[in-house]
């Protein structure tokens, strides 16, 4: 729709069909003015658009608005002239500013009231601006928040003067309140998504931060933390696939109990915090002698329990072996004195065709057998591996 003519605006003289045609277009600014989309990033963009309404269904020959800042100083956000375009540039480099209380502008602002100026070229609130760049008439209205806080001033004018009328001024009236309202709106919507955005990045910090945690102790129950080696609550976790593995693909597996000989006599002689240095040094020393499917723990005090998977017995038994050689050849150093340790082990072998069907073995039964063959290594004199020998077991 173009903008009217004067002769056929708003509140002139020309019968019912002029008044329904003002009426209609009254009805259609405030329409495209309530559709507004006040999500848009730019504040300057949705007045301008706001604006734009006015231009299109009324003829004003330009809109403009000043924004409050903090200093309480009035700026020209955006204006708009008949022959613009609501998408060309907001405002000049340098825009307009008045104190409030200043000018016509100010002074809507200081009263919070409508100012009416019928003959610019008359009024003394206009003597310091250039002839050329006076209108013929003004209104200036100030525009509020929800709350009544103003948030700047809206300006209208027309290059005749005396040419605004009581219907102009309701319809302003009307339209700044709506436009407060959108202001409002828009500002309130940008609050809340900044406060989502904060709220979502702190959410996700102590989402990352839970999330280490829970790594943290997931990792120390599954861990012993003198020797950093996994304990027995893993070795049940673990032990239950390499079962299941075996029990499918009939592979053998060997289970060893592997204890450190006299570990009371060190402690008893050298001091609890040495006893834990040999049992860091005894620990690592079983882990660079395993394969990485292997599972090896720390099963309680100076007990080790290692399981070699996809192993048979006779393997099983030489790999033992070689770890109770590397083990007696460690060495500390004590108050002058060269400490060694041994390790007595008992292995328990679970043969490939140990199980038939799908009768899985108890894993606290096969500890049991391999604590046996390691108290019959203790007996023999330690230092020992000894393999436990129940055919009933092993399924030989
Ligand atoms: N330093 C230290 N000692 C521990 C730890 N856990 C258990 N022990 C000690 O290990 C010792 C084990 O002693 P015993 O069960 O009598 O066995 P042993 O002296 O090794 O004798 P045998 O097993 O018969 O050769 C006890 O003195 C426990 O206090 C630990 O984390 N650190």
């Amino acid at each position: 729709m173009t903008p009217q003519t004067p002769n056929a605006s708003i509140g002139q003289p020309g019968g019912v069909h002029d008044l329904v045609i003002d009426l209609f277009n009254a009805l259609s600014a405030i329409k495209q003015l309530s559709e507004l989309d006040c999500q848009v990033d730019d504040e300057a963009k949705l007045v301008k658009q706001a604006l734009a309404s006015l231009i299109q269904y009324q003829d004003m020959e330009r809109c403009s608005f000043f924004m409050l800042d903090d200093a309480g100083m009035l700026t020209n956000l955006t204006g708009i002239s008949v022959e613009e375009s609501p998408q060309s540039a907001a405002v000049r480099d340098k825009p307009l500013t008045f104190k409030v209380g200043e000018g016509v502008i100010g002074a809507a602002a200081a009263s919070g009231e409508l100012q009416h100026c019928r003959n610019c070229a008359e009024d003394p609130r206009f003597e310091k601006t250039a002839a050329a760049a006076l209108p013929g008439s003004l209104i200036s209205v100030p525009v509020f928040t929800l709350n009544r806080h103003l948030i700047g001033v809206l300006n209208v004018s027309h290059p005749q003067p005396f040419y605004f009328t009581d219907w102009h001024i309701r319809l302003l009236e009307v339209y700044k309140n709506i436009l407060g309202q959108l202001i409002t709106t828009r500002r309130l919507v940008r609050q809340m998504e900044r406060q989502i955005a904060s709220r979502t990045a702190e959410l996700e910090t102590l989402v990352a931060e839970t999330n280490q945690l829970k790594e943290h102790f997931a990792s120390m129950s599954m861990h012993d933390q003198l020797t950093g080696l996994h304990n027995r609550r893993f070795f049940y976790d673990q032990v239950e696939i390499a079962i299941a593995q075996h029990a499918r693909y009939h592979t053998s597996l060997c289970l060893l109990v592997l204890d450190i000989d006299h570990f009371k006599v060190i402690n008893d002689r050298f001091g609890h915090l040495f006893g834990d240095q040999v049992l860091v040094g005894v620990a690592s020393a079983l882990k660079r002698q395993v394969r990485s499917t292997d599972i090896l723990v720390r099963f309680g005090g100076e007990e080790f329990v290692l399981i070699f998977t996809n192993t048979p017995c006779d393997n099983g038994k030489a790999f033992g072996e070689r770890i109770r050689q590397e083990i007696s050849k460690l060495e500390w150093n004590v108050g002058g004195e060269t400490v060694n340790v041994t390790l007595s082990i008992g292995l328990f072998c679970l043969n490939a065709d140990a199980c038939p069907g799908s009768l899985a073995p108890d894993i606290d039964e096969m500890i049991n057998c391999a604590d046996t063959a390691l108290y019959q290594a203790k007996a023999n004199g330690r230092d020992q591996l000894v393999v436990f020998e129940d055919q009933r077991l092993r399924g030989d």
